[in-house]
Order: C-alpha cells, then sequence, then structure tokens
C-alpha cells in the first residue's frame, strides 16, 4: 500500500471505523485511483482529509432508506406557465420523495426547462403552488460555469456560497469529480475543457453543498458512454442516500433508471 493508503486508512481508524472496514475502504480507493491512472493524493487530495469526507457521506449513506415513503422535498399542485397569452402548461401535478427519481419528458418546447426552473424557484409559475425542500442543486442544460476560472475555483466559489470552507469546498469538488472518472487540472481554464468536461463540472457543481433535491436539465449531454453510465450510477447512489432527483431527459432509455415519469406533453 503506499503512504498515502496508510495515512488514509490510519486516519479512518483513529475517526472510530473498524479496522477490517478501514482496509477495505483504503484498498477500494486505491483501486478507483488505479482506474483513473492517478495517485491517490492527487485525484483525492490530502489522506486525512479525504477520510474525514469519506467518512461523513457514508454516516449519511448508512442511514435507513427512505424509499418511496421519504419525505416529501418537491409538491407541486396544478402549477402553470403562460408567456404573455400563450399556455405552455396547466394544471401540472407532482410530488417527488426522498429516495425517488422521477424524470420529466416530453416533446421539444412542451416546457420541460421551464418546469424544472419552476421547481428550483427560478421562474414564477403563473398558478398554482410550490412546495420544495430547502436545499437544492439545479443543474442548467446550458452550462453555469465560467470560462475564466479554474474548476478548483468554481469549487471554492459555489462552497462559499453554500457555507463550505475553501479546502472542504476543494476536496469535495475533486472527491465527486473522481466519481466521474474526471481529475481537474489545477490550473486549467474552464474554457479550455471539452463540452462533456464541463457538464461534469456542472454536475459536481450541483451537488457540491449536499442538496437534498437534485433538479438536473438534460444533465448528461456530450458525456461519452462510460461517464453517461458514472452518471447513472451516481443517480442510484443519491436515491440510496434518501436524496429526491428530478431529471429531464428526452431519452427513453434512461426511463429504466427512475421510479417515476412525468409527461408533460401528454398535458396539452
Ligand atoms: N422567457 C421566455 N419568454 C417567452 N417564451 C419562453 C421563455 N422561455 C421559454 N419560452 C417558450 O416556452 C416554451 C417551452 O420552452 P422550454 O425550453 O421550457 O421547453 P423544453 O420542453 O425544455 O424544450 P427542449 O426539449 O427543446 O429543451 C417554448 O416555446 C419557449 O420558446
Amino acid at each position: 500500500m503506499t503512504a498515502w493508503g496508510v495515512r488514509f486508512e490510519d486516519e479512518l481508524r483513529r475517526l472510530g471505523v473498524q479496522p477490517g472496514r478501514a482496509r477495505q475502504l483504503a484498498d477500494e480507493t486505491a483501486q478507483q485511483a488505479a482506474e483513473c491512472d492517478a495517485a491517490p493524493d492527487s485525484l483525492f487530495g490530502p489522506a486525512h482529509l479525504y477520510a474525514r469526507h469519506l467518512l461523513s457521506e457514508l454516516t449519511t449513506r448508512t442511514l435507513p432508506l427512505n424509499g418511496p415513503s421519504g419525505p416529501v422535498r418537491l409538491r407541486l399542485t396544478g402549477v402553470g406557465k403562460r408567456y404573455r397569452r400563450r399556455t405552455v402548461f396547466d394544471g401540472v401535478d407532482l410530488t417527488v420523495r426522498g429516495g425517488e427519481v422521477a424524470a420529466i419528458v416530453g416533446a421539444n418546447g412542451c416546457g420541460k426547462s421551464t418546469l424544472l426552473r419552476i421547481c428550483a424557484g427560478l421562474t414564477r409559475p403563473s398558478s398554482g403552488r410550490v412546495q420544495r425542500t430547502r436545499r437544492v442543486g439545479f443543474v442548467p442544460q446550458d452550462a453555469g460555469t465560467a470560462g475564466w476560472l479554474t474548476a478548483d475555483e468554481h469549487f471554492t466559489l459555489f462552497g462559499a456560497a453554500a457555507g463550505m470552507a475553501p479546502r472542504r469546498a476543494r476536496s469535495t469538488g475533486e472527491h465527486l469529480a473522481a466519481r466521474l472518472a474526471w481529475r481537474p487540472g489545477r490550473k486549467q481554464l474552464t474554457q479550455h475543457l471539452s463540452g462533456g468536461t464541463r457538464q461534469k463540472l456542472n454536475l459536481v457543481l450541483g451537488e457540491l453543498h449536499s442538496p437534498d433535491l437534485l433538479l438536473l436539465d438534460e444533465p448528461y449531454q456530450g458525456f461519452d458512454q462510460g461517464t453517461y453510465l458514472d452518471f447513472w450510477h451516481q443517480v442510484r447512489a443519491w436515491r440510496e442516500a434518501g436524496r429526491a432527483v428530478v431529471v429531464v431527459t428526452h431519452l427513453l432509455h434512461d426511463l429504466q433508471h427512475v421510479d417515476q415519469v412525468f409527461d408533460l406533453g401528454a398535458l396539452r
């Protein structure tokens, strides 16, 4: 095992993890780094910080699964949207609970992105009522990133907005990026990232502050097949951790991964 791995395992044990479990986590982490062809310290940051981060995440995940009967994280009642005299949609009722993944589908222009922005509180509905949890993560269709900042600078900035200390925001961002098989370059500006990698950054930023409700607008545009599968793996992990997820999609084969499908086009 590497010196980083030894420090990581020691820190886990110091934090109260059983020796066998600490070893298993150290082995899994080493394997993850090998798969990314990266040294663990460059992928996960300092061993002691990563051990603390992983432990806090595992504590969340080992809570009893909420399943579809988890707390309501989003409820829309009779929601409608008009632009001037044109009605985009009307009478939308939708409830999404913790531990549930919902998909919003429908033809181009039927209002999926508009509905998701209403869910996020970014667009006002013309009618109806929206109730949502306070901790919301939103991943827009067009990347909400700044070309002149690095990934680390995004983590620091978005983390600060959520009250996270800079080091914690950076190590969390790097950890979440590793889940999508991405290791952000320290000095690389976002404008020099590929479209798919910018979208990974977008996704990481939406999740950085551990929201209870994740709202994702076709979040995998530009992903290659491997990253697309990593993304759905990540969605399953969110569901198991009791989070609620709403995904706008037009890909029918995505629907095998979700618990609830809301066809906005069918309302018309
Ligand atoms: N700010 C706005 N002002 C006026 N009309 C708008 C505005 N935003 C969206 N629209 C219109 O509302 C309709 C729904 O747009 P929206 O982007 O929500 O649809 P969508 O289902 O997400 O489309 P796509 O599948 O192409 O992404 C479209 O006709 C669009 O032109």
